[in-house]
């Protein structure tokens, strides 16, 4: 096989660990983190920089790293995932995912995968209908993007509501939609963007802001008040399953 026969991602980091956000919490996963985004969330947590090398655990849950040259191929990615056993799913994150589409289509596995997406790529969304079993959508706010210029943000929207249409849940896929909350939340965006969508998910998720960097010492800053919160998901369940699920892996400090 010649090397154009291959297909190549930049992967910041493949681990195994568990599902620390949503409805799926607590299922044991192997995680391939992709780098790059097409976006720049207020709140985001994660270095999604394209490293020289891919950084791969070696021995499921060690914590010890393993050096591979970026970008990877599929046929390499396959073999890293080879040795994580009794895996309910593989998660595709980063960075944004979708931006690799054309390689996760390519990808051979023997467990299911779990998108973890900002669903903002219609284009790329539609190359991967066949190919996911969970579809974790993360729904941005315009607050979550005030960076970038208020028609890329009403773009971005109706790219939105087309992903989770494209990728809806059915017979052989769920899919569920998570909001991160905090202060500046505004309950009329949460409302718009949940009636757009409720048709395609199984359930939507209320997901708190985390406190990163120096918000870490004065979570106040940006955390909205638990009232508040309830107050969204009483709204919300006039229209849809709706749970408060923080980031749980954050709490015992697993990856
Ligand atoms: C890092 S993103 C990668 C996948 C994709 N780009 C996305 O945004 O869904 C994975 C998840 O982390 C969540 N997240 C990132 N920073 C967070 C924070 N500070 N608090 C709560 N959730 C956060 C995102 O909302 C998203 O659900
Ligand atoms: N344990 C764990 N659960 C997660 N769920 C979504 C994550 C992500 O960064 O996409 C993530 C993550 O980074 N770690
Ligand atoms: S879309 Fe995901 S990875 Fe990209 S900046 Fe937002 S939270 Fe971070
Ligand atoms: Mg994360």
């Amino acid at each position: 096989m010649s090397a154009s026969d291959h297909t190549f991602a930049p992967i910041k980091e493949v681990f195994c660990s568990v599902q620390g956000e949503g409805p799926y919490v607590g299922t044991r996963q192997a995680f391939v983190r992709f780098s790059g985004c097409n976006l720049s969330c207020n709140y985001c947590d994660t270095d999604f920089a394209n490293p020289g090398t891919c950084d791969y655990e070696q021995v499921e849950g060690s914590g010890s790293f393993e050096k591979s040259p970026n970008p990877v191929s599929t046929e390499e990615l396959e073999a890293m995932l080879q040795p994580f056993e009794k895996l309910h799913s593989v998660s595709l994150t980063g960075g944004e995912p979708l931006l690799h589409a054309n390689f996760i289509e390519k990808l051979n596995l023997s467990s299911p995968l779990y998108l973890e997406s900002n669903m903002t790529l219609p284009e790329h969304a539609r190359k991967l209908s066949g190919k996911v079993t969970y579809v974790s959508g993360d729904f941005k706010l315009p607050e979550a993007i005030r960076s970038i210029c208020p028609e890329t943000r009403e773009a971005h929207v109706e790219n939105t509501i087309e992903c989770f249409r494209l990728l809806r849940k059915n017979s052989s896929r769920d899919c569920f939609c998570k909001i991160v909350i905090n202060r500046d939340t505004k309950s009329e965006t949460v409302n718009l963007a949940v009636e757009a969508i409720a048709a395609y998910v199984s359930c939507v998720i209320l997901q708190p802001e985390t406190p990163i960097g120096s918000e870490v010492r004065n979570t106040k800053f940006t955390q909205a008040s638990v009232q508040n919160i309830l107050k969204l998901q009483k709204n919300l369940l006039e229209m849809i399953d709706t749970r408060i699920i923080p980031q749980t892996h954050r709490m015992w400090g697993c990856l």
